[in-house]
């Protein structure tokens, strides 16, 4: 499914409207869809419905769902909330409203009439801000919001609860909390980035006439992940096969004083089918490793002062790379010179695609430039605040601005960029978007990362496209970490406990 930003269903919409159909026709299909939905709520006839009108064509959809449901006996009231001086649109159809038996609650009327008919609503429709918000609610709407968010009405947003940014998913602390979210053509990032999100209620898509296709062919639109989209990106498997047709994974990483990420990667990526792994790590990682893992291969390196891998390792590691059909290197390195000239040897010289993961990104950070060396495709893994390292940019606006942030990292240097949050999200140097709704809170744990890190090399390293190990492993990694909360509650599951769960959700996808 397509998600559509506020610019890029403005392009949706003038795609329309050069079709044939008009901005007024969108306006009454998102009103007149609206309306429908609400009458298959409630009978309102003979009930109290309250419009919260804004300035915008948000406003003008309510005033068009009023004069629907005023046809079906409704007692409307409209709640100019910021002024009457409406959008063109907005204004057109408040003239089809005013000939109507609806009651109109100018601005200037006193406080307490307005918070009156919110008070004794029994259906209370927001239509004050939709996808034109940004910011703060001015002080006009959140006088109102209080008394909306305590009233006993069934409350229906139109687009997005006013309040949120549509883009960003930034909701002001007063947003009117809906039950009911009706939004129009597609989804926005709101519906499903997870700081929005329980603001929505039940979020339903109303048609207003624009087809799927041309939705589909937006090229600014984002993809959600889905099941049926992460099954279709693993990699087959035959039954007249060998271990060599499943790819040679080679996990480069631990340190003296981290010796779990490796397990941890290494345990995922085994479970995700790939034929055989090899870590190269120092010695006494190695002898964690083993104690743990049976059916892993070792590559045991020299240990720098530090605890981490030496540089003296950088032949030994020239050999495995030649050994391995993909390669994954972070998971528990450590940040020191030693490992931030193995990094660089890795990238610039290993011909096999590669995920860069956690310390590995460390290393980068100083140099992001380095990531153009490579010879094969690269996926890096950053969580936020690696992607704060690696572009100098600040976590809050990479938060905000998460998908342009992504995509142009993505294009700059040329890689697959897996930027992780509680809404993972993936882009390609060729600018497609990718979206996860999937995940818990219980993945917000030490060891996450190393797990996706595991599960998309693995599916890299049995022929999987960057974009394919990328959908395939952010949305499986995030199934099995909802399998493992089920089980364990988001409290008590460990990252050890998602691994467990990757064989049920395979079961499930394939
Ligand atoms: N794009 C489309 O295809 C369609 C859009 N429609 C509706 O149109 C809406 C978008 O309409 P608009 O672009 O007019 O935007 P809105 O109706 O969301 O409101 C925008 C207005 O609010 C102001 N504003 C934004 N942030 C503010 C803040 N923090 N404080 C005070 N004022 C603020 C803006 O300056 C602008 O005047 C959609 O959400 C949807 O409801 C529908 O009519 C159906 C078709
Ligand atoms: N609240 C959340 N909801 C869904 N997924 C989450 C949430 N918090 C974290 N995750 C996921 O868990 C993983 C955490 O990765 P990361 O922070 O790198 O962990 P670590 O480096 O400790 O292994 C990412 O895949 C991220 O998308
Ligand atoms: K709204």
């Amino acid at each position: 499914m397509k998600i559509l930003t506020s610019s890029a269903m403005k392009i949706a919409e003038s795609i329309a409207v050069e079709k044939g159909s008009s901005y007024m026709e969108l306006m009454e299909q998102a009103g007149k869809g609206t309306a429908d939905r609400i009458l298959g709520l409630a009978d309102v006839s003979g009930r109290q419905v309250a419009v919260l009108c804004g300035k915008g064509n948000n406003g003008g959809d309510g005033l068009v769902a009023a004069r629907y449901l005023a046809e079906a006996g409704a007692e409307i009231t409209v709640i100019f909330v910021m002024g009457r001086e409406l959008s063109a649109l907005a204004r057109a159809n408040l003239y089809e409203l005013e000939k109507r038996r609806v009651h109109f609650l100018e601005p200037d009327a006193p406080l307490t009439r307005r918070l009156e008919a919110i008070r004794k609503s029994d259906v209370l429709i927001d239509a004050v801000f939709g996808t034109g918000f940004s910011g703060e609610l001015p002080a006009a709407c959140k006088e109102l919001a209080e008394a909306a968010n305590n009233s006993r009405a069934i409350k229906v947003a139109l687009d997005v609860p006013s309040g949120i940014d549509c883009d960003t998913g930034l909701a002001d602390k007063d947003t009117l909390r809906a039950d009911y979210t009706y939004t129009f053509a597609a989804l926005k990032p709101a519906h499903v980035l997870k700081a929005s999100l329980p603001l929505c209620g039940k979020i339903e898509l109303i048609d207003i006439g624009i087809p799927a296709a041309d939705i589909a062919a937006i090229p600014d639109g984002i993809t959600l992940l889905s099941a049926e989209t992460a099954a279709g990106c693993i990699p087959k498997r035959q039954e007249d096969s060998n271990k060599g047709d499943y790819g040679k994974l080679l996990n480069v990483g631990g340190c003296v004083h981290m010796t779990g990420a490796v397990i941890l990667s290494t345990l995922s990526a085994m479970r995700c089918g790939v034929g055989l792994v090899k870590v190269a790590a120092p010695q006494p990682v190695l002898s964690a490793v083993a104690s743990h893992i049976l059916e892993c291969i070792y590559s045991p390196l020299p240990v720098s002062e530090s605890g981490s891998i030496s540089i003296d390792g950088v032949e030994q590691l020239r050999t495995e790379m030649g050994w391995a059909t993909a390669g994954l290197i972070g998971c528990g390195l450590s940040v020191c010179d030693d490992t931030r000239l193995l990094v660089e040897e890795v990238i610039s010289s290993f011909g096999r695609p590669l995920v860069i993961d956690a310390d590995g990104l460390n290393c980068v950070a100083e140099n992001p430039a380095m990531l153009r060396k490579a010879l094969a495709p690269v996926i890096i893994t950053p969580h936020i605040k690696e992607m704060s390292r690696l572009t100098g940019l600040s976590v809050e606006i990479i938060k905000n601005r998460r998908f342009d942030v992504a995509a142009q990292f993505a294009e700059k240097y040329g890689v697959t960029v897996v930027l992780k949050d509680s809404n993972t999200v993936i882009a390609t140097p060729k600018r497609e978007l990718f979206i996860n709704g999937n995940g818990n809170s219980g993945l917000a744990k030490g060891g996450s990362g190393d797990v996706l890190a595991g599960v998309i090399a693995s599916f890299l390293a049995q022929g999987a496209s960057p974009l394919a190990a990328a959908v395939a492993g952010v949305f499986l990694h995030a199934e099995a970490g909802d399998m493992a909360a089920q089980t364990f509650t988001p409290y008590a599951m460990l990252p050890s406990d998602v691994i467990e769960s990757i064989p049920f959700v395979l079961k499930q996808l394939l």
